[in-house]
Order: structure tokens, then C-alpha cells, then sequence
């Protein structure tokens, strides 16, 4: 039977709920995509929450944006002009979109095609295709973040694997097998996509006037901790209602974003002006966001981005990010340089950091950094 047609409305994820009082149960959670698919009209109550403030969204045409290629190259004029916008991009939003990013176009289509494969499946054809995730957090096709009882539910379809370290996926069975290439694929991507972030570290030090290997130092290519995370929003009914992804930060160093197939959806809030702006994303571009870690280890000079991703009525969007992280054993602190002598910022464990913040999201303001503050 075709792959396509063999779904139907009662599909359902396994979330898992942590109440207040820690208590542990299991929720049945509709796919939102199968819910799309077959044209709901009324959203399910437990996606639902109060009209959102989209109205006080900011358009703008100077969302920052560097060229790589200027930054790798050796004009020295140019190169200083790109160093400028990443270091201000980086502290006003905790963003910057990334052209000319050197990766070539037509992975960047074959990572599109193995994603819009695998989600193309069935929902069985899905389940099938990356088999279980008993032991590892978070990962996996379609699993909710486990959230407190009252919280609504994301309209958000996710898949999540980790890339790296290779021997940390060793017998699970983490990767679709459907499309057949489908990790090999995400895998090259991934290799492009940490020179990318590695070159983008150092021209930040080099920004902040600190070593060059000062950020880099943290990435280990053995041991540093890569994941990727499929990030599907179908279109729904009712996006004032809805939201394809709640506010929150990263708990990373450096999350790589790339989009498609539409270039609206993701919001970020700005730093001093505390109002949403909508990131004018254009094809092909990548997005580059700043963790906590990153904030911390900079002692603030850059910020974590406060983000969130909508839903559209006709539209649906895909985003495939990759988080950056050093090992969770690894302590980080910020980085003395000449001008710091007042730290606001603490050593932290890398582990011990993510376990807090997932511990105490969902907020509706950027408090989990707080943990690590002086
Ligand atoms: O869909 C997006 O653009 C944002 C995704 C995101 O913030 C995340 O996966 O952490
Ligand atoms: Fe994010």
C-alpha cells in the first residue's frame, strides 16, 4: 500500500508529563501532522492558549547578516566590517543569519529531500523507520517536551538524533532507515556545518579581543556533543491561538539553523527593546543562535537569543538545527580577557547546567541563565 495513505486521525506521540509535585505519566498527544493532513478545523484544547501578541511583531530590513566568504577572506577592511556586525548581532538579538556560507547548494537540497522523504512517510512508515529510543532523552521521532500539566502543547512535529559522538548512538537505533541515505546525508551536512560554526567561534573571539582558540578550545572534535533536531510546523488553523514553538533559549554553545521551506515563522526577541521581531530569512541562508553556554562563557558580552517559532494558516515550515555542545562532564567559565575583572557569570558544569534548564521549562521569560549567574 502507498506510504501516504495509510494514516489516519487517531495517531498519537507518547509525551511524558512531570507535574509540579514530580510525578511522572504518560500523555497520548495527536500528530499534529496527521491532524493537518486530514484538514482539522478545530485544534485540539490542549494546543490551545491565549491570543498571542503577534500584532506587536517588528519587521525589519537590518536584521544583522554576515558574508563568510568576506570574513574568511583576507581583506582586511572587509573582514573587520563582518567582525563589527557579528559581535553586534550576537549581543543585540543573540542571532546572526550567515550568507555565503561556503556549503554547497546542492547538499543543502539533499539534506531538503531526505527530510521532506522521511516526513513524507506514513505515520507508521515514520515509526518504522527509526525504531525505539528507550534510553537516550529527548530523542526520537515525535516526542514531546516533557512539560508541567497545564501547559498547551506545541504544534510541532520533531525529530531529534545525536550526530555526535558517533560512538554515543552505539547500539540504538537512532537514524530513519527510510530514506535509505538519510544519515549519510545529515552526517555531510553536520561536517560542513561544525567548520562553519568552528570558523565562526574563532571570528568571535577575534571580535571580543580574546585568543582566537578561545571558544574552540571547549570543541574537542572527538568528544564535543553534536545533535540535530527536525523541526517540522504544519500548517494550522489557528496560529493566534497556537505556537509552533514556545519561547525559550538554547541550551547550547552555538545552535546552526537552516529553513525551509518558507522564510517566515521564527521570532526572536530584542535584547533592550523587549519586542518580538520576525527574522527576514532569505533562501539558502543559515542562521547562526547563541546558547546560554555561549553567554556564560562570554561573561555576557554576547546574549542567548530569546526565540519562538509560529504557525500559518496554508504554510508549513520545516528547520533543521544542530546543537552545538561541549562534553556534559566539562566545566565552563567565562573567559578572562584584559578588560574583565568583574565576572557575572559562574563555572558551570555542562551536564549539570542543561539538567536545570530543562528542569525549570517552560518560563515565560529567560530565567534558566539565572543558575549561573554570580
Ligand atoms: O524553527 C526554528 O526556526 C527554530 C527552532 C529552534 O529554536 C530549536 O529547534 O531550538
Ligand atoms: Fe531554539
Amino acid at each position: 500500500m502507498d506510504e501516504t495513505t495509510t494514516t489516519t486521525q487517531s495517531s498519537f506521540h507518547e509525551a511524558t508529563i512531570v507535574s509540579q509535585d514530580g510525578s511522572v505519566r504518560t500523555l497520548k498527544v495527536p500528530v499534529v501532522q496527521e491532524l493537518a493532513r486530514h484538514g482539522i478545523k478545530d485544534v485540539p484544547k490542549m494546543f490551545l492558549r491565549p491570543p498571542l501578541d503577534t500584532l506587536n511583531t517588528c519587521f525589519t530590513e537590518n536584521f544583522p547578516s554576515i558574508s563568510m566568504a568576506k570574513l574568511r577572506a583576507n581583506d582586511v577592511e572587509a573582514k573587520e566590517n563582518e567582525l563589527r556586525k557579528l559581535g553586534q548581532g550576537f549581543g543585540e538579538f543573540g542571532m546572526v543569519l550567515v550568507s555565503d556560507h561556503g556549503i554547497p547548494l546542492s547538499l543543502l537540497s539533499c539534506v531538503k529531500k531526505v527530510i521532506k522523504g522521511f516526513f513524507g512517510l506514513s505515520f507508521e512508515g515514520k515509526k518504522r523507520s527509526v525504531g525505539t529510543y528507550d534510553t537516550v532523552d529527548n530523542m526520537g521521532y515525535g516526542r514531546n517536551f516533557v512539560k508541567p500539566d497545564d501547559k498547551p502543547l506545541d504544534w510541532i512535529d520533531r525529530l531529534t538524533m545525536k550526530v555526535s559522538p558517533k560512538e554515543s548512538t552505539h547500539g540504538l537505533n537512532v537514524w530513519p532507515q527510510n530514506p535509505t541515505n538519510f544519515r549519510e546525508v545529515i552526517e555531510s551536512y553536520a561536517e560542513k556545518a561544525t567548520e562553519l560554526v568552528d570558523d565562526i567561534l574563532e571570528a568571535l573571539a577575534e571580535a571580543l579581543s580574546l585568543d582566537e582558540k578561545a571558544f574552540v578550545k571547549y570543541f574537542d572534535p572527538k568528544s564535543r556533543e553534536i545533535n540535530a533536531r527536525i523541526n517540522y510546523y504544519p500548517p494550522c488553523p489557528k496560529p493566534k491561538l497556537t505556537m509552533g514553538l514556545s519561547p525559550h533559549t538554547d541550551a547550547t554553545i552555538l545552535t546552526l539553523l537552516m529553513q525551509f521551506d518558507i522564510s517566515g515563522g521564527l521570532q526572536v526577541m530584542h535584547k533592550d527593546k523587549n519586542i518580538w521581531f520576525s527574522v527576514p530569512w532569505p533562501n539558502d541562508a543559515l542562521l547562526v543562535n547563541v546558547g546560554d553556554l555561549l553567554e556564560i562563557m562570554s561573561n555576557g558580552k554576547v546574549q542567548s537569543s530569546w526565540h519562538r517559532a509560529v504557525t500559518q494558516v496554508d504554510l508549513e515550515r520545516f528547520s533543521l538545527a544542530l546543537f552545538f555542545n561541549p562534553p556534559l562532564s566539562m566545566e565552563i567559565e567565562p573567559i578572562k580577557s584584559d578588560d574583565s575583572s568583574d565576572y557575572e557569570y559562574k563555572k558551570v558544569v555542562v551536564g549539570d547546567y542543561l539538567q536545570h534548564l530543562y528542569k525549570v521549562s517552560p518560563t515565560l521569560s529567560k530565567v534558566a541563565i539565572k543558575y549561573a549567574m554570580v
